[in-house]
């Protein structure tokens, strides 16, 4: 029988996309945020081949206490310890100052579980696939390439965690000199 995608699945989509609902992507086309993280948690399913339907569902959702008003207490409550848990370890502590947010996605990459690391992994690969063909509204050249640094900087402390993804990471590494 062709799998389906679970109720709990469809809800956290469902979720997601009423949470982001007024949020854009910062790329010249204002591309719904939504699909951003439809992208991360398509890449982890279709790529790297992940089973596992609580990093699938936590990819949706990584984002959404970050950038909206969902709490980790609301995660909890409607989709279980093991996804908040997994949305809690790679969401970025919002009331520090975003140098020092850049500065721990790289020190806390390497002491992230294995399945989180999958989570941030897609979400680098969507975001620099992005920085590839689009610049940013409001960002330099130079922005642009710093991304690029820093990321490949975050990627370093995740290695070891899925092949595939981390080729191709590195194949856009390569393509921008910087491996
Ligand atoms: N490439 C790209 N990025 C965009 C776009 N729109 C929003 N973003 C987000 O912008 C972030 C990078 O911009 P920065 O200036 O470094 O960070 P900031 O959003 O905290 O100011 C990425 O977050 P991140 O911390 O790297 O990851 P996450 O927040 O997605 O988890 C990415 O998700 C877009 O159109 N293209
Ligand atoms: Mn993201």
């Amino acid at each position: 029988m062709t799998p389906r995608p679970s109720s709990r699945f469809m809800e956290c989509l469902q979720y997601a996309a009423h949470k982001h609902r007024d949020q854009r992507r910062k790329d010249p086309a204002q591309t719904p945020y939504v699909n951003h993280v439809i992208n991360v948690s398509t890449i982890l399913a279709v790529e790297a081949c992940i089973e596992d339907e609580a990093v699938l569902m936590a990819a949706i959702l990584h984002d959404v206490v970050e950038d909206t008003d969902a709490t980790f207490a609301d995660l909890e409550a409607l989709f279980g310890a093991d996804v908040c848990d997994l949305v809690r370890e790679v969401t970025d502590d919002k009331s520090l100052e975003k140098q020092e947010r850049k500065r721990l996605q790289i020190a806390n990459a390497a002491k992230t579980s294995p399945r989180a690391k999958l989570i941030k992994l897609a979400d680098k690969l969507d975001n620099l696939r992005d920085l590839l063909v689009n610049t940013p509204q409001g960002w330099t050249e130079e922005r642009r390439e710093l991304y690029f640094v820093w990321a490949k900087q975050v990627v370093d402390n995740l290695r070891g965690t899925n092949t595939n993804l981390e080729l191709k990471l590195d194949e856009i590494f390569r393509q921008r000199g910087l491996l």
